[in-house]
């Protein structure tokens, strides 16, 4: 099948992927927590066995360990593996959502089933979009504590010089109820990259950023946005919500002030990242039902 500007992309194979499942154990450990806590300059404490573990403190466990001389160009795990061998070279975490049954403990043995549940071919304004979803589901001895559906998209080489950061738009974003601001920076971009094990050189190397895959500063990461908001939420509402989706609309970088918006409606609540002036950078919803 052919989409978008003449670029082939044989999606019957891609989709042969579909079904294929990976399974990973381990555990929420007092160290992590520790880390994730002082990286996100939440209070550090001494976490102890049976604690409650920060939210979204999944996104770190039970990463692919890969040998570094068997990283792709990005740094990222070479695909076709368990996920598909997508010819397209930019990857970003487009998008989530997430049902949470129970806390994660510090000491709890966590299993994760992940399983590729769709890849599918789009045109997008930026050119071809390849989207791969993945369920995951997490228990403790057999008791799911979060599902997890997971949007990743692969996205064409970029050319010319590097883009410009995304224009604000014509009319400005009405701010949230709700409002905090995080500076980013390098070393909360490093610290993130490496309590969740991803290599992935968007994240840290500014020349590879800029020269290769041409974004004007290092990129935030979406699973570090989507932690910004569902803690800023939990703290709004006084307690974890029952499911959190969102879905990154444009891409942050270090140097942006990361502004984080929340409005309330009817006990759920709309949360977004934007840069000073915007656009939206991530939207999301919290649902405390
Ligand atoms: C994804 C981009 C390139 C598409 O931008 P676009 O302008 O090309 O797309 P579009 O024209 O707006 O939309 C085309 C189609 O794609 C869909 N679509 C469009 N966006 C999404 C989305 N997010 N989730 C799901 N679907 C999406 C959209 O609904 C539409 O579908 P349709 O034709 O059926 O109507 C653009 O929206 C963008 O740049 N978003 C920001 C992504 C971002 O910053 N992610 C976090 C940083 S990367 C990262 O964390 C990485 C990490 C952690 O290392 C790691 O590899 O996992």
């Amino acid at each position: 099948m052919s989409v978008g500007s003449g670029k082939f992309l044989d999606v019957d194979r891609l989709r042969g992927w579909i079904g294929r499942e990976e399974t990973v154990t381990d555990t929420v450990d007092a160290d992590l927590v520790r880390k994730f806590n002082a990286a996100l300059d939440l209070p550090v404490g001494q976490p102890a066995t049976g604690d409650v573990a920060p939210l979204l403190i999944h996104f770190c466990l039970g990463q692919p360990a890969v040998p570094t001389g068997q990283l792709g160009g990005d740094g990222h795990p070479q695909k076709g593996g368990f996920l598909p061998l997508v010819p397209l070279p930019r990857r970003m975490w487009a998008g989530g959502s997430l049902r949470f049954s129970d806390d994660l403990k510090v000491g709890d043995t966590v299993r994760r089933v992940s399983r590729i549940a769709e890849v599918s071919v789009k045109d997008g304004r930026s050119g071809t979009l390849c989207f791969v979803t993945v369920d995951h589901r997490f228990d403790i001895d057999g008791r799911v504590v979060i599902e997890e559906r997971q949007d990743i998209v692969y996205r064409e080489a970029a050319t010319g010089g590097p883009a410009a950061k995304p224009a604000a738009p014509a009319e400005p974003v009405a701010p949230g109820t709700h409002r905090r601001v995080v500076t980013p920076g390098a070393p909360l971009l490093f610290r993130y990259s490496a309590l969740t094990f991803n290599g992935h050189r968007i994240h840290y190397d500014r020349a590879y950023a800029r020269d290769v895959e041409l974004y004007p500063g290092l990129v935030v990461h979406g699973p570090l946005q989507a932690t910004l908001l569902l803690h800023f939420a939990a703290e709004l509402k006084g307690g974890a919500p029952a499911s959190f989706s969102f879905r990154g609309q444009s891409p942050l970088f270090d140097d942006d002030r990361i502004n984080l918006h929340a409005v309330e409606r009817d006990g759920t609540l709309s949360l977004w990242t934007m840069r000073d002036g915007g656009p939206v950078a991530m939207s999301a919803e919290a649902r405390w039902v």
